[in-house]
């Protein structure tokens, strides 16, 4: 774990009065963009500055004036209790002037906080407990403020509890409990649904009488699930029963939250309850029948993938789709830790898994993709709890967990940022909206948006895995690139690997803190370190001759494929026979897909047969000497343990389709095809048709 600042900084020699803070202040909020659709800019943690989350309660903490706050400080086993004395400046955390019992006045900056909480922008007049606060000086002399990063370091107290010292004391604002069920209503109405959430709240603790606390939860229950707190919306549900007719609205509500939540089974069970209460109502027939359309994919992974394609738009690309994990379980890997594992033989090209994403914001600008999902995963372990779970046992890479992460503490689960972070970095996928959509050439390249997926998360890396992954919206296909035998271990490449072993590993040394053992790396390792600085040469000569593109229409000149021809068997011999026998030989694939579409310019198609047979064969599949009759359609299931594959395995196999036909071998040019939509059902995670690669 990064330093924390535990030790006690200077007292700050001068700070701002109240009056001071608040003018400068109100120059802020005067300037503030107040538009709704203002995007919200996110305070990322830097892990240099990680420091642990508070695990105590408020109650246990020794309670101290502003006054005592010390410079870059963490005020451990200490807290805070202060009235915000100003409306907040919201931009990339929400900003108020605040003070203490005895008139002190300071900046407070909340980060971090769910949009739907009522945290995201304390109003004037609320009394708030920072727990084991972090003191920050912003630059000049005087210039200082209390930073709160973990959300759950900040509490809004009830304007009742007694821990509030008296000075601070408002008394309640409404008197009774009726009162804050209008305010709630009237709140709710405005769609200011945080609000409304605060004020039954109030009227559900000021109230004995559970006649009157039954519909409040109802209502209650119907904010949290349009807020998406799908956790709170269950609770209340099922709070809101009263053995009545009317008891068939909190299992429906109920269920829906557990549908919110994808836990198909509990929701199953829950509609199936309201329907006896009620079985001839419409809306639970309809989302029972939604729900037992989710379990089923669960149990088949029968997806009608064109159809899922067709729904996904800019503005939705989350699935009503139920995940497939039947085939795979995690348990211990030999390689690190955890891993996914077959639980049954899958064939080559069989669905391994389809997993729809734990989270995944619908933000596929670059710049902001890393930022969104950080947020969404902060925001949904403190909304929804029961998420935590399965979120935080996931590997968070070096930083050192307390241990009461996701606890429940003074009414909120504990959430520390910074293992949020770690776990985003080591775990999350980038995402094009769909995979078949981003093999077209004309497509721009570069927009993914940035999801996790709790079951893909398992997955190792390997250079030559067994599975290729691809995406229709936030669903994550898992195909077989070769068969799989029950108990072995599934594998996918974390990114696309780089030809050279060293580039690749210290790419996975600076992202994931691992130096890949798979067979090609392990493999690549027996090389002495002469050959591979020859490799490195000569691909550097390849790629400088060919400006790293590959020929399009263009005649290219004999001397230039002579040049380039020649380079590349000086690459082939660089490589061991004993070393690379069944072994991918990487750097040849690029001069060779080369070579194969400069003579493809020039219509020769005996070199074209010749070079698209090398790339194969340079992606480790088994192919024969070029002259034989062979089966294409062979190559995923007889080539051994150390394939890759990748799009340019299919614009191979469709130019030696092409090239056959031309030569007149009918039949290996249809298998050719053949083995080229098998292998771009691969790629793109579903049956397709190969003329999109020309759009
Ligand atoms: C997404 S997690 C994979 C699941 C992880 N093994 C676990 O126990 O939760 C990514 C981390 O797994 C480890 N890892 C993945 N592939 C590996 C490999 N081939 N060899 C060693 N460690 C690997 C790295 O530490 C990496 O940061």
């Amino acid at each position: 774990m990064a330093a924390t600042k535990d030790a006690a900084g200077p007292l700050p020699v001068r700070r701002l009065s109240k009056d001071e803070l608040v003018n400068t202040h109100k120059t802020h909020l005067e300037k503030q963009d107040n538009s709704p659709n203002a995007p919200r800019p996110v305070k990322q943690p830097i892990m240099s500055e990680a420091y642990p989350a508070s695990t105590k309660s408020i109650r246990d903490l020794e309670i101290i004036p502003l006054s005592e706050l010390r410079a870059e400080t963490h005020h451990r086993g200490k807290g805070i209790i202060v009235k915000a004395a100003s409306p907040p400046f919201v931009g990339a955390g929400a900003v108020s002037i605040v003070e203490d019992e005895f008139g002190n006045a300071d900046k407070l900056a909340i980060y971090n906080q769910a949009d739907s909480s009522i945290l995201s922008g304390v109003p004037e007049g609320c009394v708030v407990a920072v727990k084991e606060p972090y003191y920050k000086n912003n630059g000049s002399e005087d210039d200082f403020m209390i930073c709160v990063d973990h959300p759950s370091d900040v509490i809004l107290l009830r304007f009742t509890d007694p821990i509030i010292p008296e000075p601070l004391r408002l008394g309640p604002l409404l008197k009774t409990a009726e009162d804050w069920k209008n305010a709630a209503d009237r709140a709710f109405i405005e769609k200011d649904f945080p609000t409304a959430v605060f004020c039954y709240t109030e009227a559900l603790e000021a109230s004995e009488d559970e006649t009157f606390k039954a519909p409040i939860h109802t209502k209650r229950a119907g904010v949290n699930l349009i807020l998406g707190r799908y956790d709170s919306a269950k609770a209340d549900a099922m709070a809101s029963r009263n053995g009545g007719p009317q008891d068939w609205k909190a299992y429906f509500n109920a269920g829906r939250a557990a549908y919110g939540l994808c836990d198909y089974a509990e929701s199953n069970k829950l509609l199936t309850t309201a329907l006896e209460l009620n079985p001839t109502n419409a809306s639970i027939q309809k989302e029972h029948a939604r729900c037992q359309a989710r379990l089923r994919e669960e149990e088949t992974g029968d997806y009608d993938f064109p159809a899922m394609l067709a729904s996904v738009t800019p503005h939705s690309v989350h699935l009503d789709r139920g995940s497939f994990l039947r085939n795979t379980r995690v348990a211990d890997s030999a390689h690190h830790g955890r891993g996914l594992f077959a639980t049954r033989d899958i064939k080559a090209g069989e669905l391994v898994f389809a997993e729809k994403a734990t989270l995944m914001p619908n933000q596929y600008e670059p710049a902001r993709a890393s930022a969104a999902l950080y947020a969404l995963m902060v925001r949904q372990l403190c909304e929804n709890p029961s998420l935590s779970g399965p979120v935080l046992e996931l590997y968070g890479g070096e930083y050192e967990r307390t241990g009461a992460e996701g606890t429940i503490v003074d009414g909120v689960p504990v959430v520390d940022v910074f293992l949020v972070e770690g776990i985003r970095t080591k775990n999350c996928f980038s995402a094009p909206r769909s995979t078949l959509e981003d093999t077209r050439p004309s497509l721009p390249e570069g927009r993914q948006a940035k999801g996790l997926w709790v079951h893909a998360s398992y997955l190792n890396h390997a250079c030559v895995p067994n599975t290729l992954r691809s995406f229709v919206g936030d669903m994550l296909i898992s195909r077989a690139t070769r068969d799989i035998k029950e108990g072995e271990e599934i594998f996918q490449q974390y990114v696309p690997v780089k030809s050279l072993i060293d580039v690749r590993n210290k790419q996975f040394k600076e992202g994931w803190g691992f130096e890949c053992g798979c067979a090609l790396c392990a493999g690549e390792r027996r090389s002495p370190d002469a050959k591979l600085a020859k490799r490195k040469e000569l691909l550097d000569a390849v790629e400088k001759l060919c400006s790293k593109k590959l020929p399009g229409r263009e005649l290219i000149p004999d001397a230039k494929i002579r040049s380039v021809d020649r380079l590349a068997k000086q690459l082939e011999d660089a490589h061991e026979h004993d070393i690379y026998d069944s072994l991918p030989r990487l750097t040849l694939i690029y001069p060779c897909n080369w070579l194969a579409a400069a003579h493809w310019g020039r219509k020769n198609h005996g070199k074209v047969v010749k070079y698209s047979m090398k790339v194969l064969r340079n992606f480790g599949f088994k192919v024969p000497d070029e002259s034989e009759t062979w089966d294409p359609r062979e190559i995923y299931t007889s080539s051994g343990n150390a394939t890759l594959m990748t799009v340019h395995v299919v614009a191979a196999l469709r130019r030696l389709a092409v090239a056959y036909t031309a030569l007149g071998h009918k039949e290996m040019a249809d298998r050719s095809i053949e083995a080229a939509e098998f292998g771009y059902m691969l790629v793109t995670g579903f049956k397709n048709d190969l003329t999109t690669l020309d759009k």
